[in-house]
């Protein structure tokens, strides 16, 4: 069969307020900022300029990715598709950084330690305390977790906690053919892009991914990308979001 697999789109959320205080936020529920509605009508704007029609959406269980999805959904006429959350898609829980500052953070350990916190494959931050004011012990939508309800993680740990959900609910829509959208995170749709293009945990490190960008994958029969890296549907404002999220920090 030539190419019975649907269309993938990812969509990071738009810039949420905590974006904007350079606050570290992992699972931390905020909400977006007014840029980050405004860039997500324009990544809804970029899909039906496009004629890239999602017919399902996955997204995470914080309101930021929900949001941007509703927005962007709406805006191309597409309020009313399938819908499918799980915690899987959820930001990288960033431990005891949830909160933080990433300038106060970068000045008081250094550039080494934050770069490691921040962008290295397996050393995740300082696991939060249970109780505290920004951990996720206790909130009912995790309530099934137990025992895997995070503490912190790194990349590695993204990845292997997104893959199941990859294999068992987004591939087999993209299997029948659908156009799917995944709005979520940073680093939840970085551990997604080191799956599909085979990025090295060296490598890995410097991909950022801008907001409210749609990114479109074509995949193979193999789910392999026949465009690698990925097509994003305004490459312009691409090169210029990536580079001012690399640069958080400083
Ligand atoms: O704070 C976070 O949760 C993420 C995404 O905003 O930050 P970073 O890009 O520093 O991993």
């Amino acid at each position: 069969m030539a190419n019975a697999v649907g269309t993938l789109v990812l969509l990071r959320h738009g810039e949420s307020v905590w974006n904007a205080e350079n606050l570290f936020t992992g699972w931390v529920d905020v909400p977006l900022s007014e840029r980050g509605e405004t860039e997500a009508r324009r990544g809804g704007e970029l899909l039906r300029d496009a004629g890239i029609l999602p017919d399902v959406v996955h997204t995470s269980l914080l309101r930021r990715a929900i949001s941007t999805a509703n927005i962007a959904l709406d805006t191309c006429d597409r309020h009313w598709i399938d819908v499918r959350r799980d915690w899987r898609l959820n930001e990288r829980h960033y431990g005891a950084l949830q909160g933080k500052n990433k300038k106060q953070t970068l000045d008081q350990y250094g550039e080494e330690q934050f770069t490691l916190w921040r962008r290295s494959y397996d050393v995740p931050p300082p696991p939060i305390e249970s109780g505290t004011e920004f951990s996720q012990d206790g909130d009912p939508r995790y309530a099934g977790l137990g025992a895997e309800l995070p503490r912190t993680e790194c990349l590695k740990d993204v990845v292997a906690r997104l893959l199941p959900y990859w294999s068992d609910s987004i591939v087999p829509d993209l299997r029948a053919g659908r156009t799917v959208l995944v709005a979520a995170h940073g680093n939840s749709l970085r551990a997604l892009v080191k799956h599909l293009d085979g990025v090295s945990d060296e490598a890995i490190a410097k991909l950022n991914i801008p907001t409210g960008i749609p990114l479109r994958y074509d995949l193979d029969a193999d789910l392999r990308p026949t465009n690698p890296g990925g097509t994003y549907l305004d490459p312009d404002a691409a090169v210029s979001a990536i580079q001012a999220v690399a640069n958080q920090g400083r």
